[in-house]
């Protein structure tokens, strides 16, 4: 059978472009160092309140009825009735991020607050974004090739634009067309694959089989196949092993440049 064409890919970051290790052992670790820091020195600006009302607002879900795994999360103090000094305040913030940390929960409110954190990280050049040595040169090839790229990653957008452009490989940035978050839906609902589709400009007419989506996690890689996307799963090094039964039913690749041989990129 030939080779199915594709006209748009969309990549995953943790575990596709990047070794999952660079996020455990230096994203998350530089966010549990600076969070209480952060919160304290910028308590009053207009982001860290916008940050903390919306980590506020999920508090107030999981503890009401929300999902049942989050149900005895620690309380953020922040209503009207709970006013105590700002120490307190901000100690509860603390105490619900690390908590939510620690299930690496992909919450929209945990992602956009840890994507501020990681600003002055990429700034102060304490951080830089690592991926594998065949992503630039693949996408350099989907720019020649005029296929748009974009990102879906469960990190905020802001997080996103910001480990790509100031990645170890240069900025990347200008080789990416776009980037999504959970802000358009979770990455395990079909759903969201429909709403990122919708959104991208391709020439019509425009069917999800126009479109590959590479990641790591077998169950996004099922919630992108059941709309019609072609999926190619991401096996990097350092990634866990996938036990799912459904695996073989996919294209597999353990380095970008396999992608080349699995799909024709045409406009
Ligand atoms: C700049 S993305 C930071 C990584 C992150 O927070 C995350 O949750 C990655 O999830 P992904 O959807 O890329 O696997
Ligand atoms: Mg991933």
């Amino acid at each position: 059978m030939s080779n199915p064409i594709v006209r748009s890919v969309i990549l995953d970051i943790e575990g596709t472009t990047t070794p999952i290790s660079f996020v455990y052992d230096v994203l998350f670790p530089y966010v549990r160092q600076n969070l209480k820091s952060y919160l304290t020195q910028h308590w009053e600006s207009d982001i860290v309140k916008n940050d903390v009302s919306m980590l506020f607002q999920q508090n107030k879900l999981d503890r009401t009825g929300g999902d049942d795994k989050f149900k005895d999360t620690p309380k953020i103090l922040y209503d009207a009735e709970d006013i105590s000094d700002s120490t307190t305040q901000i100690q509860s913030v603390v105490d619900n991020v690390f908590y939510q940390m620690d299930r690496d929960r992909k919450s929209t409110p945990l992602k956009q607050l840890q994507g501020h954190i990681w600003l002055q990280g990429y700034q102060q050049g304490t951080l830089k974004g690592v991926v594998f040595d065949d992503v630039p040169v693949s996408l350099e090839k989907w720019k020649q090739l005029q296929i748009p790229v974009y990102i879906f990653s469960s990190g905020s957008v802001e997080a996103q634009k910001l480990l790509f452009n100031y990645s170890d490989h240069g900025d990347l940035i200008p080789m990416l067309s776009g980037h999504f978050d959970t802000t358009i839906g979770s990455k395990l609902e079909s759903i969201s694959y429909t709403n990122i589709i919708d959104q991208i400009n391709l020439k019509a007419p425009v069917k999800p089989s126009d479109f590959l989506f590479v990641t790591d996690s077998i169950h996004e890689a099922k919630a992108a196949k059941e709309v019609g996307l072609n999926v190619s799963v991401s096996i990097r090094p350092g990634n866990p092993p996938i036990q799912d039964p459904s695996l073989p039913t996919f294209n597999k690749i353990t380095d970008f440049h396999q992608l080349f041989d699995q799909y024709k990129f045409g406009k």
